[in-house]
């Protein structure tokens, strides 16, 4: 399956405008939106979703008009939503069951087989009968990956999941999503950069409501190729670099500042050229260093 999104674009009615003329192609597959708070994840998440409605543009799923015919897109889409909202003091079996029976699962028999499966496949079957208001943050999310997968839904969205999971759910749930099968489109919406890099055979940078940039995480990673710097320094000199050089971040490392810069050349004999990351081209997009990615 293909869904193309065709210059959607969306102002709220205090004058937001949170979604600038956005054209994406996402194929089968794990395709990430990674953007920071704010930059319109959501708006564009809830829109495929049908949850909410743009001012301009189209969504097709192949020749799906989903924004006309939202009945039909819910009838094929999974979605677990940045903020699920109040976990019910009822069990995962319960709930799942009753969003089953949503889903138009109407034989019973049918319901509790497609619920033990999916309780197996999120591993949470031993905690089926617990309470979901009593579930740690790792657990809900997996939870909120079971509803989304009930119904076999061949275009799942994901907004901002591992937001708040320690390592270790995060790593659980990172192995979940990588089990769905490649003939499903799943978007994830995240800001953090690790999502999409560890899951993701496609992705888009979101900024401002606009794409910044769109491609597989390597393609974006190469066109950083042969122009990243880095360089430890003390915190004084920090403002001269931020002067004189383009920087794209600076972190503590190992008690100095590591600073990472983006040049055509190498800015003196002291920097030593880096192997570019996602995270530097996500960083570089976000300095607003858009020339010098545009010259590759
Ligand atoms: N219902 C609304 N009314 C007015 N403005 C809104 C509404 N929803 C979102 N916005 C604004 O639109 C912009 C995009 O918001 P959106 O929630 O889509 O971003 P996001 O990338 O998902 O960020 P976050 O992760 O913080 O939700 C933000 O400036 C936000 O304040």
């Amino acid at each position: 399956m293909q869904l193309r999104i065709n210059n959607l674009s969306k102002t709220y009615s205090n004058g937001k405008q949170a979604l600038k003329d956005i054209s994406l192609t996402i194929d089968n597959g794990m395709f990430g939106l990674l953007g920071q708070n704010g930059a319109g994840k959501s708006t564009l998440m809830r829109t495929i979703a049908t949850l909410q409605d743009a001012d301009q543009g189209s969504i097709l799923l192949d020749n799906l008009d989903v924004l006309r015919q939202p009945e039909e897109m819910r009838k094929l889409l999974g979605y677990l939503p940045q903020d699920f909202g109040v976990y019910p003091n009822v069990s995962a079996t319960e709930m799942l069951d009753h969003i089953a029976g949503m889903k138009g699962i109407s034989i019973r028999k049918e319901r509790q087989e497609a619920v033990q499966e999916l309780l197996q496949r999120v591993n949470l079957y031993d905690v089926r009968h617990r309470k979901l208001s009593t579930y740690s943050g790792g657990m809900k999310q997996r939870f909120g990956i079971a509803q989304a997968l009930l119904g076999n839904p061949r275009v799942i969205i994901v907004d901002e999941p591992t937001a708040g999971l320690d390592p270790l759910e995060r790593n659980r749930f990172y192995n979940l999503l990588s089990e769905i099968g490649s003939n499903t489109i799943v978007i994830l919406s995240t800001h953090i950069v690790e999502d999409v890099s560890t899951l993701c055979n496609d992705m888009a940078i979101i900024g401002g409501g606009s794409v910044l940039q769109a491609g597989s995480p390597s393609e974006i990673e190469q066109m950083l190729y042969g122009k990243v710097w880095e360089k430890e320094i003390e915190r004084h000199e920090l403002p001269h670099y931020q002067q004189t050089e383009q920087l794209i971040s600076s972190r503590f490392h190992s008690g100095r500042l590591l600073i990472t810069v983006l040049a055509d050349g190498i800015p003196d004999p002291s920097f030593r050229e880096k192997s570019p990351t996602l995270e530097d081209a996500y960083f570089a997009l976000l300095a607003n260093c858009f020339p010098a990615l545009q010259t590759v």
